[in-house]
């Protein structure tokens, strides 16, 4: 089954309410494949959501960048996968390595979160990386596959998932993961997924690439077998180069 490219903008905890606005006007007026070859999602932050929503063209979609691991209730400053539903919000990126890193979310919680989101109808990012530390320890494959293996003992249904394969060294450094390194986790990402899980959500998942992607790398990772989209930081609000990591591919 052919995997359709898939491009997430993760806005993080940044923007005005102009910012946000100008950010959505150079989406809306971007000229990029239609929905049926790239699928667009953008991520601002909780209070801007609706507002994104609004306003974005219809062709690209909203995903908010936590929820909540079970029902809402009495938990204070959080938000469930229900407000999402409600909101019209349909999906969610959960387990980024800055949560993992500064809010102690582990494996299980993470594989949890994505299991709940999906179960109530929200399609999940599901975000897995190693640090610098592991990747030289020579590690990396077995830190992936920990991550990976928390969410797929709590997920029966993959079609609603993504996998973000975001090394946290490459995050916000501008130290991109050569495309050969990107390749090379992703295929044993693949390949954990066939003997894991099953031959069809190996082939069906996409793997996505996340850590210092702009207009300038996008190509070359693109052009991996396995890489099957970005998510993008720090160019994701650069006006500039919006369009431009959308555009590549295929
Ligand atoms: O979720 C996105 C990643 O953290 C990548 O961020 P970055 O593109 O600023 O490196």
């Amino acid at each position: 089954m052919a995997r359709k490219f898939f491009v997430g903008g993760n806005w993080k905890c940044n923007g005005t309410t102009e910012e946000v606005k100008k950010i959505v006007t150079t989406l809306n007026e971007a000229e990029v494949p239609s929905e049926d070859v790239v699928e667009v999602v953008v991520s601002p932050p909780f209070v801007f959501l609706t507002l994104v929503k609004s306003l974005l063209r219809s062709d690209f979609h909203v995903a908010a960048q936590n929820c909540w691991v079970r029902k809402g209730g009495a938990f204070t400053g959080e938000i469930s996968a229900e407000m999402l539903v409600n909101l019209g919000i349909p999906w969610v990126i959960i387990g980024h390595s800055e949560r993992r890193a500064l809010l102690n979310e582990s494996n299980e919680f993470v594989g949890d979160k994505v299991a709940y989101a999906v179960s109530q109808g929200v399609k999940a990012i599901a975000c897995i990386g190693e640090t610098l530390e592991q990747r030289e320890s020579g590690s990396t494959m077995a830190v992936v596959a920990a991550q990976t293996k928390a969410i797929a003992e709590k997920v029966t249904n993959w079609e609603n998932v993504v996998l973000a394969y975001e090394p946290v060294w490459a995050i916000g450094t501008g130290k991109v993961a050569t495309p050969a390194q990107a390749q090379e986790v992703h295929c044993e990402l693949r390949k954990w997924l066939n003997d894991n899980v099953n031959s069809e959500v190996a082939a069906s998942t996409r793997i996505i690439y996340g850590g210092s992607v702009n207009g300038a790398n996008c190509n070359e990772l693109a052009a991996q077998p396995d890489v099957d989209g970005f998510l993008v930081g720090g160019a994701s609000l650069k006006v500039s180069d919006v369009p431009s990591f959308i555009v590549p591919l295929v």
